[in-house]
């Protein structure tokens, strides 16, 4: 996929909503963009490894987790089930762990950091519902174009 966020950015402005920049990247892959699947959950991993595990058809997980950097919602298991699935990458306003692998593998990962800790898993969370962190609301069916420079937000998909 060949963009930069900055020249997105020069392209269409403030049309776009511009991520606030606490996001470190963990993936393999850098530069990533897609329409967006939002979840939201709270140190309870079992939406974000639920979806992941449909086929991702391009798609990007942007995950609210409230911010916590108590757990990880996202490991190498979870993260190769995504990439298997298709999934273009992760948004993810909470933790990873696995790392070093995460880091290896084809898929798109922002998150705040890694824990060794991981979440707990009792079924609890929500789906497809718009939500809001780092500054941006993202909505089902918007799209995320993401790289080095940060993540932006449109409410469709952008010409290349
Ligand atoms: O299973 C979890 O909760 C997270 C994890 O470690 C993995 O995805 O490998």
């Amino acid at each position: 996929m060949d963009f930069k966020t900055a020249d997105l950015y020069d392209a269409h402005g403030e049309a776009l909503r511009v991520c606030e920049p606490i996001f470190r990247d963990f993936g393999g892959q850098s530069r990533f963009a897609g329409p967006v699947v939002p979840v939201k959950c709270f140190e309870d991993n079992s939406v974000v490894k639920s979806t992941l595990a449909e086929p991702g058809e391009g798609r990007v997980l942007v995950v609210d987790a409230g911010g916590s950097l108590r757990c990880a919602m996202l490991g190498d298991l979870i993260a190769a089930s995504a990439v298997e699935q298709g999934w273009a990458g992760v948004i993810l306003f909470g933790c990873v762990r696995d790392s070093v692998e995460i880091g290896q593998m084809p898929l798109g990962v922002k998150a705040l950091a890694s824990i060794p800790r991981k979440s707990q898993r009792r079924g609890e969370g929500q789906r497809d519902i718009p939500v809001t962190f780092a500054g941006v609301r993202f909505a089902p069916g918007d799209w995320v174009y993401c790289d080095e420079d940060g993540i932006l937000v449109s409410d469709r998909a952008l010409d290349p």
